[in-house]
């Protein structure tokens, strides 16, 4: 479904990554496991269109969407939950979800009640401001926006980060049950080593921009790969 081929990105003279290839499928999550600055962002955000290869292909549904701007990308089906969340704080949790309508046509642009039955603490929160939700209320709220265009590849960039350990579980499972759905292909971009791990059905590991191991989730080489994320 999605296919990236051999991509070269550079920010001016560096290069951030290095001939990575990767695929992620409908029904399945791929994690993309590394340390700090390995690339892991420039990845997905050059999957979203937000960064541009300078080389290699991306292929959506085996069309290139290599020259296509991201909100190109956005109508064709491809959702991104960025890192930090980006919740605009002063926006209710309504008009929070709202904004993810901007690539979609008018007659599309309708909350559906399953984005509420699926998060139920935002219809309760729909009035209240984005930023006096929680952390986990937030990453919530976020990946609910990215859901609102009904995507078949779902982006989600660090969804474990800044949010206390209770509520990682949560998360975790809303990934599991939307993979579970077979409706959508998940690229996942996680440092925490066991909630990557435990939702994997693919992985890939980045090191100083290459692509360094990947594979089946339930072949991964633990060791090998906490190795490649220990600092
Ligand atoms: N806009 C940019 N301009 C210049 N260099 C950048 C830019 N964005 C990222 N980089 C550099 O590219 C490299 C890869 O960064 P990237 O954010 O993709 O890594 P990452 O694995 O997602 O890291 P983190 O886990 O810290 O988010 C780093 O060396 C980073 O400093």
């Amino acid at each position: 479904m999605l296919e990236v081929q051999n991509i070269d990105v550079f920010y001016g003279a560096s290069q951030a990554l290095k001939s990575v290839s990767l695929t992620a499928h409908k029904g399945q999550v791929t994690s993309i496991m590394g340390r700090n600055g390995v690339g892991k962002t420039t990845l997905i955000n050059t999957v979203a269109g937000r960064v541009l290869a300078t080389s290699g292909q991306i292929l959506w549904k085996g069309q290139s969407i290599n020259s296509q701007p991201s909100h190109q990308r956005a109508r064709q089906g491809i959702a991104y939950a960025p890192q930090g969340r980006q919740i605009f704080p002063l926006l209710t949790v309504q008009e929070n979800l709202e904004t993810g309508f901007a690539c979609l046509p008018r007659s599309k642009q309708k909350i559906d009640r399953e984005i509420y039955d699926l998060f139920p603490v935002l219809l309760d929160m729909r009035h209240r401001r984005g930023g006096d939700l929680s952390g986990g209320q937030q990453q919530q709220l976020a990946i609910a926006r990215a859901l609102i265009t009904k995507p078949e590849l779902l982006i989600l960039d660090e969804p474990t980060e800044g949010i206390q350990p209770s509520i990682i579980k949560d998360i975790q499972s809303f990934i599991g049950m939307l993979r579970d759905r077979g409706e959508m292909a998940i690229l996942l971009v996680e440092q925490y080593f066991e909630f990557a791990r435990d939702l994997a059905d693919q992985y890939a590991v980045l090191d100083r921009g290459e692509l360094v191991l990947s594979g089946a989730g339930n072949e991964m080489n633990e060791d090998e790969v906490r190795r490649l994320m220990t600092v």
